[in-house]
């Protein structure tokens, strides 16, 4: 697809068992896209490959046209790559922070610190920008670490459970900001378990099953998929799911 964010062709991998199976997936550029499953589908498989953090059996990952498996620093500097497990110094405060990781992407001090204070007022956390992170709760670190992965501008947001651990007024700073990126032309893709998340953010949403996609499209094309007109995001995704486990165990 010639406007592809990313493009999954082909992908597999293997522990002791498969977990991701020749796996297809294209994200247009631009789109909020949300991946569903069960524990253990395979979604943070399938992203940590993308972010080149772990290496494929088989397949192939384009971002923006880069071949990620070829040239992966090439992707990953269009890439943001947010776990659910934040890795930020205690040592440091926010500001310092994101200033040093801004200095990892060679972006010159000034442009690194207005953006650095730029995210951290987004954030809600330009009250803390001068205390240590050592002192901070885990949805505090949680969007440190979010405003760490945007500060060299991604064209390619990917999340890995952004919003678990929360409080509301947390969640809706990181919707926000996800949202206000959408809408400047970055391409967001982000897991949740949460599917009102999903439902009220993503126009499309892939289900993954056994390491494979068993459904995707907007919320109203997986409605019409399973020949409902009213169901709610999360009796579809049951559905999916248990026709899939269905089909595993037949
Ligand atoms: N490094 C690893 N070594 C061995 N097995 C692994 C490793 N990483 C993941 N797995 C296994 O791969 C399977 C898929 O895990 P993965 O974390 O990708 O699932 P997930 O869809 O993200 O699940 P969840 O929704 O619970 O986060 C699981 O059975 C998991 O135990």
């Amino acid at each position: 697809m010639p406007n592809a964010a990313l493009e999954i062709s082909g992908l597999s991998k293997s522990f002791d068992k498969p977990v991701v199976n020749a796996l297809d997936l294209t994200i247009r550029s631009g789109e909020f896209y949300a991946l569903l499953g069960p524990n253990g589908a395979g979604k943070t498989t399938i992203l940590r490959m993308v972010a080149g953090l772990l290496r494929p059996d088989e397949g192939a990952i384009s971002v923006f046209g880069i071949d990620a498996r070829k040239d992966a620093i090439a992707a990953k500097k269009i890439i943001a790559w947010v776990s659910d497990e934040p890795m930020v110094y205690d040592r440091l405060t926010p500001l310092e922070y994101l200033e040093f990781v801004a200095g990892l992407w060679q972006i010159d001090a000034t442009t690194a610190k207005a953006r650095a204070l730029d995210l951290l007022d987004w954030l809600g956390l330009a009250p803390h920008a001068n205390a240590l992170c050592g002192s901070f709760s885990k949805g505090m670190l949680q969007k440190v670490a979010l405003a760490g992965a945007l500060v060299h501008e991604p064209r390619l947001i990917i999340l890995d459970e952004p919003l678990t651990g929360l409080d509301a007024g947390s969640a809706r700073q990181v919707k926000d900001v996800l949202l206000n990126k959408v809408r400047g032309g970055v391409t967001v893709i982000m897991t949740t378990h949460i599917l009102e998340v999903a439902e009220r953010m993503a126009e499309r949403i892939g289900v993954i099953s056994n390491g494979r996609l068993i459904a995707e499209g907007s919320l109203a094309e997986l409605r019409n998929r399973i020949g409902r007109g009213n169901t709610s995001l999360e009796e579809i995704f049951l559905d999916l799911v248990q026709t899939d486990a269905q089909g595993v165990a037949a």
